[in-house]
């Protein structure tokens, strides 16, 4: 055995078990294998092929140009730079419209991609799909609140949530798609009151953006971490600010998750 193989990577049982133990997971996006590899020494746990590259990689306004193709691509670069965090790979716009197609995609993500588990945006209507993947063995994370994917139907990035009726429907959605299968949930944009009542029901661990300090854990997209997005969403921070290096600003932004100083009230949304 050569001395490579001593770092163990992680599986989604050691991430059940920092759930376990109330220790925070740490989560950032990456998009090539310098991000990888440095975020991976830092000791981000659960790392994320974004289709959000569409917008900070690739230039477009929205996430939904961006192909099966555009993933693949990534995650082989992604994938090449880690050796303990967990590779997470989003399922793009429209590529899990049927469970036939969802499982196809899935199986490329992880063949190709070196995926060891995907993402995809979900309410009661992924059900199906969640419980197919879920069935041939693929671990799945369901993203609920702002889903990126529906902007065009949303008409913009908008907290999730707010009322009482949607508030409803989405633990509704969250219990839903557990049961039927998925491992992790993560929520995006909404209140941290909602969030926290969901964690509190949800046998799974719950990841959140935008989401306030009560969940198992915390994903930032890096590019708002390191200060390079224009107008980053109000829930993040610039971890480099004030650290002399890139290495720093992640070594910063594991220990502020781990330690629960990140997400400050300023950073979550209170209702
Ligand atoms: N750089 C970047 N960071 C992200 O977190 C991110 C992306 N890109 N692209 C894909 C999605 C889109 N996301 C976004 C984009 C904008 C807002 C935003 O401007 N939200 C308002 C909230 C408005 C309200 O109160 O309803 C904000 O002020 O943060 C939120 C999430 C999250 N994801
Ligand atoms: C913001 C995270 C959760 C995401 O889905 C992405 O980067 O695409
Ligand atoms: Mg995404």
């Amino acid at each position: 055995m050569s001395v490579h193989s001593q770092i163990k990577r992680l599986t989604l049982r050691d991430l059940q078990g920092l759930c376990e133990k109330q220790e925070p997971i740490v989560s950032l996006t990456a998009y090539d294998a310098t991000q990888a590899r440095l975020m991976d020494a830092a000791g981000v746990d659960l790392v994320l092929v974004g289709d959000s590259l569409g917008m900070v990689v690739l230039g477009y306004e929205t996430t939904v140009p961006v192909t099966m193709d555009d993933m693949i691509y990534h995650s082989r670069a992604v994938a090449r730079g880690l050796r303990r965090a967990l590779l997470m790979v989003d399922m793009p716009f429209m590529s899990y419209t049927s469970v036939d197609q969802a499982l196809g995609n899935a199986a490329r993500l992880m063949q190709e991609g070196g995926a060891q588990m995907v993402k995809l945006e979900g309410d009661a209507q992924q059900v199906a799909v969640v419980a197919a993947l879920a069935h041939q063995g693929v671990p799945v994370c369901a993203h609920l609140g702002l889903r990126p994917q529906s902007v065009h139907k949303l008409g913009g990035y908008r907290v999730q949530g707010r009322e009482a009726t949607a508030a409803r429907r989405m633990v509704e959605d969250a219990m839903a798609l557990q049961d039927a299968g998925a491992d992790l949930l993560l929520l995006e944009c909404v209140p941290s009151a909602l969030a926290a009542e969901i964690r509190t029901l949800a046998r799974i661990p719950v990841i959140g953006i935008g989401a306030g300090p009560q969940c198992d854990g915390q994903i930032l997209v890096v590019q708002d971490l390191l200060g390079m997005t224009d107008h980053a969403p109000r829930f993040t921070k610039n971890f480099l600010a004030g650290q002399p290096d890139i290495q720093a600003a992640l070594a910063a932004y594991v220990q502020a998750v781990k330690s629960g100083a990140f997400p400050a009230p300023e950073h979550s949304f209170l209702a």
